[in-house]
C-alpha cells in the first residue's frame, strides 16, 4: 500500500505503534479507562457558539513541529498555549499527538486539563483501538482523514466515536473525497487545504469546495491561514469555522498573535 507519500509514512508507522500499543496496553483496560472519563465537552456545539457570538469559530492548535515547516515553536508548554488560545477567544482547541509533530499523548491532557474548551485529538487514525485511546485520553473529538482510509473504516470508526458522544471532524481535500464524507453522519466537514500527499498547501481548495458542501454541514477550512487577508478570503469563500495551528504557533505572543487574527476577521 506504500507509495511512499509521507500521509503513507506516517499511516504506516502509526499501524505499527498502534500494534505495539495495543500488546502493551490490552483493549480491556483502555476500555475501562474510557469509561471512566467524564464525558466529552461538545466540539461542534462550542464552535456553533462562537459562530453565533462573534461570528467566526476557531479551532487553535497545538503544534511543535510539522513535516512540512520543521520546528515550528522551541518553547513549547501545552497548558500555557491552552490557556493563552482560551483568553484570546478560540471556541476550541486542536493538539497533535503524534510524534511527526513532536506531539505526545500528554500533550492532550495538559492542554485539555488547562482550560474547559472542547480538544480535538489530531493524529492518524488507522485503527478502531485508537479511538478507545483517544476517549481514554480525554478527547472530545477526533479525526478521520478520507483519503486514509476506506468508506467501511470511516463509517466503523465514526460509529465508534459517536457512540462514545465525542464529535468527528472528517477531513478532505477533493470532489472525490468529499463526496465520500458526505456518506457519513457528521456534520463537520473539514477540508484540508493542505494536501498531506505532496505538503503543497493552497487556500483555492476551500473556495472550490465550499459550494459542494450542502447547508446541513458545517464546513471547517483547515491549513495555510497566515493573515486576516487569508481568514477575509476564506470568509468570502463562505467559510466561518477555522482550523489554525502554524501562524499562530510561530508568533512569541501566541495571545495576541490570535486575538489579532480574529480581529482581522470582523474587519
Ligand atoms: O498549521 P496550519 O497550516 O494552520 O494547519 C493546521 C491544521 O489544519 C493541520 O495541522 C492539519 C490538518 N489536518 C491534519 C492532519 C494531520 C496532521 C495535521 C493536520
Amino acid at each position: 500500500m506504500s507509495t511512499g507519500t509521507i500521509l503513507d509514512r506516517i499511516c504506516d508507522d502509526k499501524r505499527k505503534e498502534v500494534a505495539l500499543h495495543k500488546s502493551q496496553r490490552p483493549i480491556q483496560e483502555l476500555l475501562r479507562r474510557a469509561q471512566d472519563q467524564a464525558p466529552p465537552r461538545g466540539f461542534a456545539a462550542a464552535l456553533d457558539k462562537k459562530v453565533e457570538e462573534i461570528g467566526i469559530g476557531l479551532i487553535a492548535e497545538i503544534k511543535k513541529a510539522s513535516p512540512s515547516a520543521g520546528l515550528i515553536r522551541s518553547t513549547f508548554e501545552p497548558a500555557q498555549l491552552a490557556r493563552a488560545y482560551a483568553r484570546a477567544g478560540a471556541a476550541c482547541l486542536s493538539v497533535l499527538t503524534n510524534k511527526f509533530f513532536q506531539g505526545t499523548d500528554a500533550h492532550l491532557g495538559e492542554a485539555r486539563s488547562a482550560v474547559d474548551l472542547p480538544v480535538i485529538r489530531k493524529d492518524f487514525v488507522v485503527d478502531p483501538y485508537q479511538i478507545v485511546e483517544s476517549r481514554a485520553l480525554g478527547a472530545d473529538c477526533i479525526l478521520l482523514i478520507v483519503s486514509a482510509l476506506t468508506d467501511a473504516e470511516l463509517s466503523n470508526m465514526e460509529d465508534i466515536a459517536l457512540g462514545y458522544g465525542m464529535d468527528v471532524l472528517i477531513e478532505v481535500h477533493d470532489e472525490a473525497e468529499l463526496e465520500r464524507a458526505l456518506k457519513l453522519k457528521s456534520k463537520l466537514i473539514g477540508v484540508n487545504n493542505r494536501d498531506l500527499k505532496i505538503m503543497k498547501t493552497d487556500l483555492g481548495t476551500t473556495e472550490r469546495l465550499a459550494p459542494l458542501i450542502p447547508a446541513d454541514r458545517q464546513l471547517v477550512c483547515e491549513s495555510g491561514i497566515d493573515s486576516p487577508a487569508d481568514i477575509k478570503r476564506m470568509i468570502n469563500a463562505g467559510a466561518k469555522r477555522f482550523l489554525i495551528g502554524e501562524s499562530l504557533m510561530k508568533r512569541p505572543d501566541v495571545e495576541m498573535a490570535t486575538k489579532i487574527l480574529l480581529a482581522g476577521a470582523k474587519v
